[in-house]
């Protein structure tokens, strides 16, 4: 794991909250006014022209994927330091494909050589399959136009996505042009890129318009200047026009961007001639929201990348948004199933890692560290297979339902073995389900009781995580070795006597004095510790259990002895390739760490 450094600062330097306190506060919320410049904002609340009469979206479930876009090799290149040279677009673009991305916005390929060059080696080497559509970007300026054009010749087919921004404050700002004049740039590049079109002769090419700023642009005037520009490009439902609405900066919350959706769902003629679309941004956290609410609402296709790579904070993340359906039980139609296969080509790519907590394909998501929740997924992956094994199906084939775990971490070619993993918030639970799977010992609950106390102390002490290893080292420290102040069995020898078992064993004690004792009982590790109650000793077996254990020091038995000595209950571990001497050591090891606590 990597070290963080220690921050220089002991405190954030915090100026004290100067608003005042509402009176008659319970004493369960003394919260005061904070000290930032709060008046700098304004509440925008619904941006309708009037509320909605009715909601469609709130009552409707995803049933199906959208068509899916990706802008991985578009928007997410140019929010990159580096943007991707070729190997790293053509990494990018083979993944995307292998995924199963039907339509891919390859670039912007008038703002930079290495986009155009892109563009073409794909056109000319042919490198698009059949199924698959490339997308390329254009600003609603001629000359760009025309480049993006020259990027395309020959192409058997394309969308050219024309966009610019239509809110007020970049029509002001930015463009210092009023709406009309806003309208007239939108038609005229339409018509441009439409007598382009026209002259590509051969190519089957669609187009796409986006109201760049949507979200926080008059509903009417994207509705106007939507409407104009399909009519423009002839849009039909033979020929859709994709009409992707962004949330370029996201400003609100997701329930206000799906009521701008299903206004915009309603209220375009001709719907069934658009492919309705989105982009959210992630400016507020709620990109991923935003885009499923916004497919209730009535959008057929959302733009966004893998992982969330985009302008600030990022585009929508894909990969959320597929396995969001998948953990619903709808088919995302991308294939995920090596999320770390494809986290490492983002990584390539982009130059930027994958959050340890992202959604789905962080190394944290599937690992829990606190006792309870590995105590849950522990009792939930046995019960799965319990489930597998009583209907005679691979555990693959049941229904998951583990908790803590929204998806099978094997359907996205993850293992189990980092599902658990052990730290000073850890528990019994946890511990006996590492050293099952990575050991295959079954530990009796009482000892697991018990094992868990003297782990708790090593990672309390330690202060890091414990791994399996570091596991395994605790067990046979505390179980299996010899004690200084412990009895040393010398040598024993077990007989068989009607139903009971006789142990004859020489035992030394702490001061050196060698003795012979004898004891019998239902099995060997019965008699010897009736033998050793034979020293002195105020010791009786409980219980005590024994499992064959199969590893690279070959076939061994184990065997967990429950003790009673001098009233206290205390446990032992014995290991051996002979099942009987397993079971002697079993009752020896509970003795010596009451003779010999250290
Ligand atoms: C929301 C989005 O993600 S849109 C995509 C943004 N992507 C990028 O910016 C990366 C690619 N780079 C560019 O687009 C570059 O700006 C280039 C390559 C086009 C170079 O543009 P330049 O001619 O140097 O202009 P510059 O970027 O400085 O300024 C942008 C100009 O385009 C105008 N403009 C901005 N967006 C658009 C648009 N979508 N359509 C038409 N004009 C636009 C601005 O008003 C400004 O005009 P002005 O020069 O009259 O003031
Ligand atoms: C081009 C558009 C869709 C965009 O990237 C945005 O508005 O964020």
């Amino acid at each position: 794991m990597p070290q963080i450094p220690p921050s220089p600062h002991t405190a954030p330097r915090l100026r004290r909250p100067s608003g005042p306190s509402r009176t008659g506060q319970p004493w369960w919320n003394t919260q005061r006014a904070s000290a930032m410049p709060v008046h700098r904002y304004v509440r925008t609340g619904s941006r309708l022209p009037e509320p909605p009469a009715e909601r469609v979206w709130p009552g409707r479930q995803l049933d199906r994927a959208p068509l899916w876009a990706s802008v991985d090799l578009r928007d997410g290149n140019q929010a990159l330091a580096n943007p991707m040279d070729i190997e790293r677009k053509s990494r990018m673009f083979d993944l995307l494909v292998g995924m199963g991305f039907k339509e891919i916005e390859v670039g912007y390929p008038s703002a930079s050589d290495a986009d155009f060059a892109f563009v073409r080696r794909l056109i000319t080497r042919d490198l698009v399959p059949d199924d698959v559509t490339i997308s390329v970007f254009t600003p609603a300026r001629p000359e760009l136009i025309d480049r993006t054009f020259q990027a395309v010749a020959g192409a058997d087919r394309a969308v050219v996505h024309l966009c610019h921004a239509t809110a007020c404050l970049w029509r002001e700002v930015v463009f210092a042009m009023t709406p009309a004049e806003v309208r007239r740039m939108a038609v005229s590049s339409a018509r441009h890129v439409a007598r382009r079109a026209d002259a590509a002769k051969g190519a089957r090419l669609r187009f796409e318009y986006s109201p760049e700023t949507f979200n926080v642009t008059e509903p009417e005037f994207v509705l106007e200047l939507s409407q104009a520009v399909a009519s423009v490009w002839d849009a039909s439902p033979d020929r859709p026009v994709t009409l992707n609405l962004p949330t370029t900066v996201e400003t609100d919350t997701p329930d206000v961007f799906a009521d701008q959706v299903e206004w915009m769902h309603r209220n375009l003629d001709n719907r069934e001639s658009f492919i309705l679309s989105v982009h959210p941004h992630n400016d507020r956290g709620t990109a991923v929201a935003s885009g499923e609410l916004a497919l209730m609402a009535g959008a057929d296709r959302v733009e966004g990348t893998l992982f969330g790579n985009g302008e600030r904070t990022g585009n929508v993340c894909l990969a959320t948004m597929a396995l969001n359906l998948f953990s619903q039980g709808v088919d995302p139609q991308l294939d995920f199933s090596d999320i770390d296969g494809i986290r490492a080509t983002v990584e390539h790519c982009n130059q930027i890692p994958v959050h340890t907590r992202h959604p789905y394909a962080g190394d944290l998501v599937y690992t829990a560290f606190s006792g309870t929740h590995q105590d849950a997924i522990a009792k939930g992956l046995a019960a799965v297979e319990a489930r597998a094994a009583a209907a005679g199906v691979p555990a693959r084939d049941t229904r998951w339902e583990v908790p803590y775990l929204p998806i099978d971490p094997k359907d996205v070619g993850r293992s189990y073995e980092s599902v658990v993993r052990v730290n000073s918030q850890s528990g019994k639970g946890g511990i006996a389900h590492i050293l099952k799977n990575v050991y295959g010992l079954d530990i009796p609950r009482g000892l697991r009781v018990e094992l868990a106390r003297t782990v708790q102390k090593v990672a309390d002490a330690e202060g890091i995580e414990l791994t399996s290893r570091d596991l395994w080292a605790v067990l046979r420290r505390e179980y299996l070795e010899q004690r200084p102040l412990g009895l040393l069995l010398k040598e024993f020898r077990t007989e068989a006597r009607g139903g009971t078992t006789l142990v004859q064993a020489s035992v030394v004690e702490a001061d050196g004095r060698e003795t012979s004792v004898e004891g019998t009982g239902a099995d060997a590790a019965d008699a010897f510790a009736t033998a050793v109650a034979r020293l002195g000793l105020d010791v009786a077996l409980v219980t005590v259990t024994h499992h064959p254990l199969a590893d690279n020091h070959g076939e061994r038995t184990v065997a967990y002895a429950e003790m009673n000595v001098g009233g206290v209950t205390v446990h032992g571990v014995g290991l051996d390739p002979a099942p009987e001497t397993a079971l002697v050591n079993s009752v020896l090891s509970a003795v010596n760490r009451v003779l010999d606590p250290s």
